[in-house]
């Protein structure tokens, strides 16, 4: 760890910042786009990016009078990438209106760069003589030590002060921002204040963990001392042989449906997976008969939904619970929700930010992607009613309340964190006495197929109803329509990805042969009707 202080007698020294920014020179031609979450692309082009998102930070945090966190990392995406994202004080994805201020900033030509960035103090109306403080985090990737020093420049060249927590999970750097920001009400602002807090509000846990060989190994690991009933975990995949995300972590197990390499799984054994920088999971097993199961996002919103569910017809409290997921929740989950469970069910656009926003309208808030990234939102209220009922009440209800209140302090909610999602998951289970196998009985998964298609320019095709109808090209959700028309209980979209230059094709239906049939269909009025490029999609999988 490590304290510095920029300069303290200018506000901002611009002559500094140009010969500063002289080291960080910005590739010529080169545009980049703040997308779904933050930038991200080949390691070696970030530099630039990484040293501006520093400057960037520091007026976030004049700006909001807070601590503002930089994460260095690429998630899931192979070694060789990297990325960048800021977070907001209250622990949340950047907000929206700066999310331009970043793309101009990272694009602006290297001789442009003050004017820029005075353009963008002037329009936020930042207070120049305002103290800045900016806490910074990386994962494992080879690249992330360097570029993460280069962000660090960027804040002190601007005299803004820097906490630099070198190796973390990205849902632990938005908790030390919650924390920092809130006095440390929500948790003290180091990982042993993470893991104390967690580990104080956890019952059990027993499986095997595979960590996609990235930060989520060593994190765990840090961790397993904190539990005094004793952990009994395996991690596989650590990071101390193969590499980042390669045939392993949460995206790839999601993807192809199938389990990692580097891990043994004995039959009906529960696993789980994170992704790179550990905010993702998803859990799994394999049946005596050798079948691969997959419990995704959408089984852990469904368990966890039930249990809070429970909870709350239990104390007799009229808390509203929500829960939010996107387009690519399989239907079968959100019926389930909705006629089962019997929850309000909404959907929002793919990316962490919209789930996160949608759920803080309830008094509890559980937001899933299909893929594993989600947590659950309580708000202040219902935090204050649910501690004081845990006191007041008495035998069940208390034992409800307090249940509760455990749970609240074991969610990251800051933002989705696979570890502190795992115990909750791994809780629920000890306490609701379920297996593994109970728990993927709840309800069946609509076959399914997810496919990629490249076009000339992805953003011809907009989308409206929460990603679910294309408005543009003209006659693609026609085609669409017409297409779904021909199979069962069958559902189709598609949409531009915001991480990748690919628009994303979505199908389900009534058996896997039509879901495929379908998405290949899909996929061929998107490459007709929307510029497609290169080889024509296949059929077959
Ligand atoms: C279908 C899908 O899984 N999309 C992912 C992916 O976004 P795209 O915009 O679809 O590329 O990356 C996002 C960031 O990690 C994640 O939030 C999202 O769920
Ligand atoms: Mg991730």
């Amino acid at each position: 760890m490590l304290e510095i202080n920029g300069s303290e007698d200018e506000d901002m020294d611009l002559d500094a910042l140009t010969k500063r920014s002289a080291f960080h020179a910005k590739p010529d031609g080169l545009i980049l786009q703040y997308g779904t979450a933050g930038f991200r692309t080949k390691a070696e082009h970030l530099d630039h990016v990484m040293f501006r998102m520093g400057l960037l930070a520091v007026l976030r945090s004049k700006q909001t009078k807070s601590t503002i966190g930089v994460m260095v990392t690429a998630s899931h995406n192979p070694e060789e990438d990297n990325g960048v994202k800021l977070v907001d004080p209250l622990g949340e994805m950047l907000a929206p209106s700066w999310e331009e201020h970043a793309t101009c900033l990272a694009n602006a030509e290297d001789q442009n760069l003050q004017s820029v960035l005075m353009d963008i103090s002037e329009k936020v109306a930042v207070n120049l003589h305002q103290d800045a403080f900016v806490v910074i985090g990386r994962d494992t990737r080879p690249s992330s030590e360097k570029l993460s020093q280069s962000v660090i420049d960027g804040v002190t060249v601007l005299g803004g002060q820097v906490h630099d927590y070198g190796l973390l999970t990205t849902p632990q750097l938005h908790y030390m921002v919650y924390c920092r920001n809130t006095s440390g009400q929500y948790g003290e602002a180091t990982t042993e204040g993470y893991y104390e807090k967690l580990s104080k509000a956890f019952v059990e846990l027993t499986g095997q963990v595979d960590c996609a060989n990235g930060i989520g190994a060593l994190k765990l690991g840090e961790m397993k001392p904190y539990f005094s009933q004793g952990l009994s975990v395996q991690l596989f995949n650590d990071g101390s042989g193969g590499k980042l995300n390669y045939f392993c972590g949460a995206d790839f197990v999601k993807t192809h449906q199938k389990p990692p390499q580097g891990i043994e799984m004995k039959s009906n054994e529960r696993c789980c997976s994170f992704d790179g920088d550990a905010d993702r999971i998803v859990y799994y097993y394999q049946d005596v008969d050798g079948h691969f199961h997959l419990l995704d996002g959408d089984k852990i919103a469904t368990l966890i939904s039930s249990f809070l569910k429970e909870l709350v017809l239990e104390i007799g409290e009229s808390l509203n619970i929500g829960v939010v997921q996107t387009a690519y929740a399989n239907g079968s989950s959100t019926r389930y929700l909705e006629e089962v469970v019997k929850v309000p069910v909404y959907c929002t656009k793919t990316g962490v930010k919209h789930l996160h926003h949608k759920a803080q309208e309830f008094d509890i808030g559980v937001y899933f992607e299909a893929n594993g990234h989600g947590t659950v939102l309580f708000s202040k209220a219902a935090e204050t009613k649910i501690k004081q009922l845990a006191k007041e009440l008495e035998d069940k209800k208390s034992k409800a309340a307090k249940m509760l209140e455990n749970v609240i302090d074991l969610f990251n909610q800051a933002t989705g964190d696979a570890i502190s999602d795992m115990l909750v998951i791994e809780a629920v289970l000890a306490l609701k006495g379920l297996t593994i196998q109970q728990w993927d009985a709840l309800y069946t998964d609509l076959p399914n197929r997810q496919l990629k298609v490249k076009v000339a320019d992805r953003q011809v095709i907009s989308t409206t109803d929460a990603e679910r109808q294309v408005v543009k090209p003209p006659g693609l959700q026609e085609a669409i329509n017409d297409l779904v028309k021909k199979y069962k209980l069958s559902r189709a979209f598609v949409r531009p990805s915001g991480t990748e230059d690919i628009v994303r094709v979505y199908a389900e239906a009534d058996s896997q042969e039509s879901a495929d049939s379908l998405a290949y269909e899909v996929s061929l009025a998107v490459f007709q009707l929307a510029g497609g490029v290169g080889e024509r999609p296949q059929s077959g999988f």
